[in-house]
């Protein structure tokens, strides 16, 4: 993706909306054989409802730690610390221990990975996983109540004959339909909010066209919120309302998708929308 025509800005009844993450100096550090790296340093942003909000930057600048940061997902030699990270519904969650955050992911928070095989059980059929996913959760539903949820969901994401995939394994599904089957899951539990991680990855770019549309839409449609993680700024453009810079560890600036890529007031940021190739535009290429 490379086109930056703006999505539209967000309508006057959403001039004051209600914020549904707020994270602030969020630091990370991570000790390594070779000494402590520090990846994530002091950031703050903040998920407003209704809204998709895009984390953009170069690789490495520290985008998915953040994420995994605020959702406790880093391993056992990482350290997290934040002033507080408030999250709709459920208060400052800066403090709560891995336990407590698994009863957070899901339910408040969907997270849609990069690899989506890598979220994907290998062992269990997807209809399985729907169904461990309602246990963990302690929902009470049963087997056959999950399997018509499952359906409804995978339905939901544009998956046709959805009952041969919940029947299926993992590796049996195309990148995209994976990336499908992940979305279901992480919306089955219908959390008000999602982070997305790069959500495109390895897919080609039709298929990368339909997978944001499709999580655009559970946004759009069903009134949630998205943290949106990825270094297209044509992306960007295109479905955030707002966005957050990063750079080296730190947030360099933020701001209405709009004001950020018209009038980029950080150098990182103008050097970052002046390397997207504009249409028309001679590109030097060796023969
Ligand atoms: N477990 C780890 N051990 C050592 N360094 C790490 C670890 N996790 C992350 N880092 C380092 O932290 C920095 C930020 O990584 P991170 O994956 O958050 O970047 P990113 O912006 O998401 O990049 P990408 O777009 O490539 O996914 C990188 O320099 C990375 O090498």
């Amino acid at each position: 993706m490379s086109d930056l025509s703006v999505a539209p800005l967000a309508s006057a009844a959403e001039d004051v909306p209600e914020t549904v993450l707020d994270v602030r100096n969020l630091a990370v550090s991570i000790r390594t054989p070779d000494g402590v790296v520090n990846p994530v340093k002091g950031v703050d942003l903040s998920v407003r409802k209704g809204e998709i909000l895009g984390v953009v930057g170069e690789s490495g600048c520290g985008k998915s730690t953040t994420i995994k940061g605020v959702l406790k997902l880093l391993g056992p030699n990482s350290t997290v610390t934040a002033d507080r990270i408030e999250l709709a519904g459920h208060g400052d969650i800066s403090g709560h221990s891995v336990k407590q955050m698994r009863g957070v992911r899901g339910r408040a928070v969907g997270f849609v990975v990069q690899n989506p095989f890598g979220s994907l059980n290998p062992i269990y059929t997807i209809e399985r996983q729907f169904y461990e996913l309602q246990k963990a959760h302690g929902t009470g539903v049963s087997k056959r109540q999950s399997r018509d949820i499952a359906l409804a969901m995978l339905d939901g994401v544009g998956i046709v004959r959805p009952e041969r995939v919940l029947d299926g394994y993992a590796h049996q599904l195309s990148g995209g339909m994976a990336q499908r089957v992940v979305i279901a899951l992480a919306t089955t539990l219908s959390p008000p909010l999602l982070f997305a991680d790069e959500p495109t990855t390895g897919l080609d770019a039709t298929v990368q066209a339909q997978i944001l549309d499709l999580i655009s839409g559970l946004v759009r449609d069903e009134g949630r919120s998205m943290l949106l993680v990825t270094h297209d700024l044509g992306v960007i453009a295109q479905y955030c309302q707002r966005v957050v810079v990063m750079y080296g560890g730190e947030v360099v600036e933020e701001g209405s998708v709009h004001d950020v890529m018209v009038t980029p007031t950080h150098p990182y940021t103008q050097k970052l929308i002046g390397s997207v190739p504009k249409p028309g535009e001679k590109l030097n290429v060796a023969r």
